[in-house]
Parts: structure tokens; C-alpha cells; sequence
């Protein structure tokens, strides 16, 4: 495998059965271990070009590599392995509430059995082991037994960055993952998906409408607009001017846009 090259977007292309153009001539080559951060305004993209990588989102042309392979054809087997590799944490969590945290973080290991054993909960030994370990990486050791919906918003986040880690993942998107936590619980769950990738060296790809924060923990940001990409640096070439200017030839935005739009210097977009 040629690290430079784990994940290649080879002028990809998505639209929507009902003629919306979700992605339009995409090439973007990530390295292994790279942290990525997408920005861009609602309706960009993001959340497309993001799932398209784990085919829940099958494109519409062009071709999508991981570590040398075309995944675009997946299906069965090959398609089960890819998904069990690639972790995905949500704005909304995607927790099973009313199950305790435990089963939660578990659940991250289904893809490692067989259906009916994980439907049973019949997982192994080593792997409730590893819950705990998972746990105690995300600061959330002792919650082991409590029910999903007892946590807070920041704590249900970071169960389900240790449900990803269960996974023992090549890759993690997350997709705008903070957007709904305070400040500091968003730099909490932000710190926990940097550790991922620095202990394990996992690529992250992070979907963000916090310029801040996007400069704060990528190693590199794209920028979405009308389905293109318009704007590709790594962090050491990202400018304040860049930032500022990343969305100002858009024009006049919709009122429910400019809402989040208004502030660059606050690092809204
Ligand atoms: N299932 C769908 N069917 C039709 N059009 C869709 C579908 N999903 C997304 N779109 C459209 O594709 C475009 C890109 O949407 P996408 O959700 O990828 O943007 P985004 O940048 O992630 O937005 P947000 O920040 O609001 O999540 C938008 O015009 C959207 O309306």
C-alpha cells in the first residue's frame, strides 16, 4: 500500500435520483493517518462525499480507492469488511438509548460476528475486556452499566467514539459531531477523535461548521461548495485570509444560511 494513496476520490461524481447534484468531479487523495476536517455550508456536500466512503452513498461516476482497491462495486462480504473498518459517529449519537452503555460500546464489535451470536449478545470475553478499555480512553470508565439516556450529550458523544474504537477502525468519519455540544464538551470529544488518530494512527475525516475548530485539529481542510471542491490546504499553508475568504464568493446567502454564515472571525461558517 502506498501511504499517500489510502483513499482516492477519482473525479467522483453523486446525483440524487431526484436530479440534485450531491458531489461533482471530486479528486482527493488522503493519506493514511491524515486528520481531515470538511467544511462548508449546509447543502455542500459534506455529509455526501462522507458517505460515500462507506457505500452508504453509492456514487454516480468516477471511482473511489481505500488502500489501492476500487470499493464501488462492494457488495456481500467484501462490502461487510469495508463497513467493519470504517467507524461513524453522528450529530445525534445514533445510541440505542434505552441499552446500557456497555451494550452500546459492544455493538461497536457486530461486524466480528455472527449474526445471530451479536443478536444474543454473546460476545467474548476479550471483548468486554476491550469495552472497558475503550471507555476509559473516552473518560466515561465508571459509566460501564448505566442506560445510554441517563448521560449527557458530550458523554452519549464519546460513547460513541468508543463504540468506533471497538471497531478497531482503518478509518473514522464523523460527521458534524460537536454541532449540537457546548464548548467544552466539544473539545472533549474533539481531543478524543485527535487521540484516535494519534495513538492508533487511524485516518479521521471530521465534517465541521467551526472554522476554529477545524484549524485547531486538522492536519488538513477541504472545502465543499455546490458539491465542488473548492478550497484544499494543509494546516501549516491555512491563512486567516484563506478562512476569512473561504465562502465570501458565494453571494448573498438565504436568511436561515446567514444565520450560521454571519461570523467568519468567529469561525461559524
Ligand atoms: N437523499 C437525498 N436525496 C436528494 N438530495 C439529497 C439527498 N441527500 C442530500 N441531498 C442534497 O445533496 C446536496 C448535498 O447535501 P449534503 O447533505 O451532502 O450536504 P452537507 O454539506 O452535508 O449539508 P449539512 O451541513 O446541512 O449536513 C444538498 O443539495 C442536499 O439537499
Amino acid at each position: 500500500m502506498v501511504a499517500e494513496n489510502f483513499i482516492e476520490f477519482k473525479d467522483v461524481g453523486k446525483v440524487y435520483p431526484n436530479g440534485t447534484v450531491g458531489l461533482s468531479h471530486i479528486n482527493l487523495t488522503i493519506p493514511k493517518g491524515q486528520f481531515l476536517v470538511v467544511v462548508g455550508l449546509s447543502g455542500s456536500g459534506k455529509s455526501t462525499l462522507m458517505r460515500t466512503l462507506n457505500r452508504m452513498h453509492d456514487i454516480s461516476s468516477g471511482d473511489i480507492m481505500i488502500d489501492g482497491q476500487s470499493i464501488i462495486n462492494y457488495k456481500g462480504k467484501q462490502l461487510r469488511n469495508l463497513r467493519r473498518k470504517i467507524g461513524m459517529i453522528f450529530q445525534n449519537f445514533n445510541l440505542v438509548k434505552r441499552s446500557s452503555v456497555q451494550r452500546n460500546v459492544l455493538s461497536g464489535r457486530v461486524g466480528y460476528y455472527s449474526t445471530w451470536r451479536s443478536a444474543l449478545g454473546l460476545f467474548s470475553q476479550a471483548d468486554k475486556q476491550k469495552t472497558v478499555e475503550a471507555l476509559r480512553r473516552v473518560g466515561l470508565g465508571e459509566k460501564l452499566y448505566t442506560r445510554a439516556d441517563q448521560l449527557s450529550g458530550g458523554q452519549q458523544q464519546r460513547v460513541a467514539v468508543a463504540r468506533a474504537f471497538m471497531q478497531d477502525p482503518k478509518i473514522v468519519l464523523a460527521d458534524e459531531p460537536v454541532a449540537s455540544l457546548d464548548p467544552l464538551t466539544t473539545d472533549s470529544v474533539m481531543n478524543d477523535l485527535k487521540k484516535l488518530n494519534d495513538d492508533f494512527g487511524i485516518t479521521v475525516i471530521v465534517n465541521l461548521h467551526s472554522l476554529e475548530l477545524a484549524r485547531k485539529y486538522a492536519d488538513r481542510i477541504v472545502g465543499l461548495r455546490g458539491g465542488e471542491l473548492v478550497y484544499d490546504k494543509t494546516i501549516d499553508q491555512v491563512t486567516d485570509t484563506d478562512l476569512d475568504n473561504i465562502y465570501q464568493s458565494e453571494g448573498p446567502e438565504p436568511e436561515s444560511e446567514a444565520i450560521v454564515m454571519h461570523s467568519a472571525t468567529e469561525g461559524v461558517i
